[in-house]
Order: structure tokens, then C-alpha cells, then sequence
């Protein structure tokens, strides 16, 4: 049976409240979220018939600034998937020091077998469902899985109905017509991509000589695939929901690009097919997850052959898996800190919004790139000063931040 992420979350809090030994009473405030909202709504489909679906928006702590996190389209969406992705949104936030909490919202729904209309449709619906708790000042949505630009859009132009009025503040991860940020597509992969090159430096190894392995194919894993080739690393694995492509001599991720837009997946790549499973324990220097929850567990721990995993996921590794990770010292950097690229650039977006002034690319990716070296270096620091592992000193640099507002606001 798989993990449960939302206890996965709290063992994550709980581990590091314990080794910053601070009082119990904020891992009682942190371990669960402060509000949970579950709204089901009808969806007239294209055959004619009406589909009620399920969606969640949880709002974990909102301590340090409103509530930030992406929107999730999947069947597999559960309320305690949605709960621990908001914990691990405020501690996202909190690692790189944005003046946010965290939120995630997720529609159990499969976006591969709906067209167009129903998506927009779905989108519309669960927007009006959850604007009562949703804005610019209160919880700021942006994209996660099998969402885009286009839901941005979608869930902007039925907030701003509701409100009458038009309110871009309210998500990010928009088109840049729409009050977008320049930077934020490749965002998430590049702040990813900055912490794999200062562990690649802490390990000496240089980039023209690293192999790297990616899972996941997205927004994520695409982007930060086509980094890493063009810094001179070879990107000798990546897969998808269908499975994954190896080869030795490197793969080039814009040809892989073009090969899943036409037949669907990047397995019929030029290289030598096979599972999920197997390319998770393909020799390379960095192993990067980048697709779904619970991939590197007590399992397949002991077989993981990455020097570096940099998890680009959200929850990738279970608890085992990290404890595995650990005791074989391998360079793990966690998802809050590895991911946080792209929340970072939606706090660029909203401040952008919210002064109506906009950036240019270099300017977004110079603060992004301050933001992250910094937060790894406190990181880094964290876990060599106190001995413990790079997911506990990222953990306790947040919730440093994290118990000093909530103290400041009397608890
Ligand atoms: N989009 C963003 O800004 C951010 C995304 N993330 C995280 O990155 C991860 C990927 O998200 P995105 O790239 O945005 O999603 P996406 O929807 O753009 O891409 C998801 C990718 O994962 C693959 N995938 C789905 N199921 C899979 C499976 N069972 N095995 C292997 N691959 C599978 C899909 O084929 C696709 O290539 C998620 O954990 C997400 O929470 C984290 C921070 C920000
Ligand atoms: O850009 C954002 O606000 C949040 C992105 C997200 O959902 C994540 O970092 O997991």
C-alpha cells in the first residue's frame, strides 16, 4: 500500500520541530492545515450528460502571507494528498523566504479524456466553488499537474466574473497577456537546476561530466531537462506516464519534446525503452523525480545509484526511502527547496500584478537566482552544522522562520 503523504508531512514537521527542540505547541499549531474546504459541482459534459466533480483547496498556515499553491487535475487527487501539498507549500515558501503561507488545491478529474470545452468547463465550476476563499490577500492558486496557462486564464476570467471586476492578483502562472511573469514557465525547473549545480559543486563533480536521469516529462522535468543539456550534462534517461527511454550516449530533450507532441510519449525516443521503475535505478550522478508522489521508497531505496537526488516533486520520497537515502549518503535535495523555483517567480508575478509594473526575463531570473543560492547555502550550512539530513535542515530553516512569526503573533 502506498504511503499516506498527509503523515508523511507531519513526520517531516515533527522530525525537525523536535530537532530544533522547540516547545510542542507549534508542531500542534503546524500539523494540520487551518482549513480544508471539499465542494463538489455539476459539469455538463459533451454527450449531453451532467458530471458532478469533486475538488479540494486546503490552506495550511498563513503565518508569514497568504496562502500560496498550485491547482492539481488527476483521478488519483485525495483531501490528504491536497493537505500535505499545502504543508509542503508553507514550507516551501518559508526555506526561501517569501512572504507567503501555503495552500494547494486539487479536482479529481482526468484531463486526457476530456476535451477543451469540459476542461474549461471544470475549471469554471471548481473556480466559483472556491472563490469565497481564494484572492489576492487570502490564497493565491497557480499551476501544478495537468494544468497550464490556459486553466490560469480560465480560473482569472471566472474569479474576476464573480468579483466584477478584473483581478489577476488572484493567481499566477498566467499567460503573459493575462499579467503573467516572464520566466515563470521554466521557473520551477530552473530554481531546480541552480540547487543541482551548487551540489554538483559541493561534490566536485563538473557539470560537462554529469549524467543525469529524469522522471517526468512536464512543466518540471521538460524544462529542466533542456537546462541541464544546455549547461553541458548528459541527459541520459527521462520518462512519462507511459514509461522511460535510456541512452548511454545522451538524449536531446527538444528532439524528445517533438517525438511526444507526435506519438504521445517520449518511450519511442532513440534509445532503449523500459519502466519507471527501472530508470529510477539507472547509474547516474543526479537522479531527478519529477512527476508524482512515493517513487524512491523502502523498496527501491537500497538500489538508487544517483549521487545527487534533487527532487523536483512534490513528496517523491517516502519516509523509509529518505532514511535509506540518508544512511547511504546520498545528496538529497528536498522537494521544498528543489521545487521552490516556481513559487518563487509567482511571488514575482503577484508583486508584478499587484504594482502593475512588469519585469523583464533577466531581472526575474537574476532574483530567482539570489534567492536560490541563498536558501541552499542556509540549507547546506543547516545540515553540516547540525549533522542531519539535507530534508530536516531545510525543515528547520523554514520553520525557524516559521515559529518566530508565529511567536511575534502571540502564540
Ligand atoms: N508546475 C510547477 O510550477 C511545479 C510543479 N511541481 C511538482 O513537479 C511535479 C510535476 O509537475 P509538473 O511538471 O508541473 O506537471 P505536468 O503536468 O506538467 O507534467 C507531469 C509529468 O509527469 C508525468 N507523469 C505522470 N504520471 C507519471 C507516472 N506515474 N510516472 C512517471 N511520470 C508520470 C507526465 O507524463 C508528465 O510528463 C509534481 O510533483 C508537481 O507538484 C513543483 C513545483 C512547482
Ligand atoms: O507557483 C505557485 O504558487 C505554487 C507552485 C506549486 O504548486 C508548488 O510549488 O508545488
Amino acid at each position: 500500500m502506498k504511503d499516506n503523504v498527509f503523515q508523511t508531512a507531519q513526520q517531516q514537521i515533527k522530525s525537525a520541530c523536535e530537532k530544533l527542540g522547540v516547545e510542542p505547541k507549534f508542531y500542534e499549531v503546524l500539523k494540520q492545515p487551518k482549513r480544508v474546504m471539499e465542494v463538489s459541482f455539476p459539469v455538463k459534459m459533451d454527450d449531453g450528460s451532467v458530471q458532478v466533480f469533486t475538488g479540494y483547496r486546503s490552506q495550511h498556515d498563513d503565518t508569514l502571507g497568504p496562502a500560496k499553491g498550485g491547482i492539481r487535475f488527476h483521478p488519483d487527487v485525495t483531501m490528504d494528498e491536497v493537505k500535505a501539498l499545502s504543508m509542503w507549500m508553507t514550507m516551501k515558501c518559508a526555506v526561501v523566504g517569501l512572504p507567503f503561507g501555503g495552500g494547494k488545491g486539487g479536482v479529481k478529474c482526468n484531463p486526457k479524456e476530456l476535451s477543451m470545452r469540459e476542461l474549461e468547463e471544470i475549471t469554471r465550476g471548481f473556480t466559483r466553488a472556491i472563490a469565497p476563499i481564494i484572492g489576492n490577500e487570502k490564497d493565491i492558486p497557480a499551476p501544478d499537474v495537468y494544468t497550464n496557462q490556459q486553466v490560469m486564464a480560465w480560473m482569472v476570467d471566472e474569479f474576476s466574473r464573480v468579483k466584477g471586476y478584473t483581478d489577476y492578483g488572484v493567481v499566477t502562472g498566467k499567460p503573459l497577456t493575462l499579467g503573467g511573469s516572464k520566466g515563470r514557465n521554466e521557473a520551477t525547473a530552473r530554481g531546480c537546476f541552480i540547487t543541482i549545480r551548487e551540489a554538483l559543486k559541493k561534490l566536485a563533480i563538473p557539470m560537462s561530466e554529469a549524467k543525469i536521469v529524469i522522471q517526468g516529462f512536464g512543466n518540471a522535468g521538460y524544462y529542466l531537462a533542456e537546462l541541464m543539456y544546455n549547461a553541458g550534462a548528459k541527459i541520459i534517461g527521462v520518462s512519462d506516464s507511459k514509461g522511460g527511454i535510456y541512452n548511454k550516449d545522451g538524449l536531446d530533450p527538444v528532439a524528445l519534446l517533438g517525438i511526444k507532441k507526435e506519438k504521445g510519449s517520449v518511450i519511442y525516443g532513440n534509445g532503449q525503452q523500459l519502466t519507471n521503475e527501472e530508470l529510477l535505478e539507472l547509474e547516474c550522478d543526479v537522479l531527478i523525480p519529477a512527476a508524482l508522489e512515493n517513487v524512491i521508497t523502502e523498496i527501491n531505496g537500497g538500489n538508487i545509484k544517483g549521487k545527487i537526488v534533487a527532487e523536483a516533486a512534490n513528496g517523491p520520497t517516502t519516509i523509509k526511502g529518505d532514511e535509506i537515502l540518508h544512511q547511504r549518503k546520498i545528496l538529497v535535495i528536498p522537494d521544498i527547496l528543489a521545487s521552490a523555483g516556481g513559487v518563487t517567480v509567482s511571488y514575482f508575478e503577484w508583486v508584478q500584478n499587484n504594482m502593475n509594473y512588469y519585469w523583464d526575463e533577466e531581472e526575474v531570473n537574476s532574483k530567482l537566482e539570489k534567492i536560490m543560492v541563498d536558501a541552499f547555502e542556509k540549507v547546506y550550512f543547516m545540515h553540516l552544522n547540525k549533522g542531519v539530513s539535507m530534508r530536516d535542515a531545510a525543515y528547520m530553516v523554514a520553520l525557524e522562520r516559521i515559529i518566530e512569526g508565529l511567536k511575534y503573533r502571540g502564540i
